[in-house]
């Protein structure tokens, strides 16, 4: 299945097939992105459940994952620590500032704000 097929299932709205072939890509990947909507509480379970699978995959076990924190410009966004302690990643996170991290066995792991619909933070996170 190629990323075209993916994402047209994540289009159709089947999350479950999307999800499914996401394995297929993580000998390739150099980083993972993972797009939370902080504005959507009731979701955090879910997004939590998915992050965890991904965070313990041994294939992945390496490689830096870079949060964002989408909709920001919206009033009742979680705030980053309340982000942080719901996905169950408050231990985990490279804080802001340089940490080296060579030699550690840590993976890099940051959350950066962004609103995907005003064009802005992201960028930050891609020059990390
Ligand atoms: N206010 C705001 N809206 C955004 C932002 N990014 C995306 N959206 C809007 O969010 C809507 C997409 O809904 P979501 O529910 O986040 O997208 P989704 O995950 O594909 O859909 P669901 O699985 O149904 O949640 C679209 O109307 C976007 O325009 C943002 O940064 N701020």
């Amino acid at each position: 299945m190629t990323l075209l097929h993916m994402l047209k299932d994540a289009m159709l709205g089947d999350h479950q097939i999307a999800c499914h072939v996401w394995k297929d890509y993580y000998d390739k990947v150099d980083g993972i992105i993972y797009l939370v909507d902080a504005a959507n509480k009731e979701r955090f379970a879910k997004s939590k459940e998915e992050l965890d699978g991904l965070l313990s995959d041994d294939s992945l076990a390496q490689v830096p994952f870079f949060i964002l924190r989408n909709k920001i410009d919206i009033p009742i966004v979680a705030l980053e620590d309340e982000l942080r302690y719901y996905l169950g990643l408050s231990s985990y996170t490279t804080r802001k500032g340089k940490v080296n991290l060579t030699g550690s066995n840590i993976r890099p792991t940051k959350i950066f704000m962004c609103s995907i619909i005003h064009k802005m933070g992201y960028g930050d996170g891609f020059k990390w």
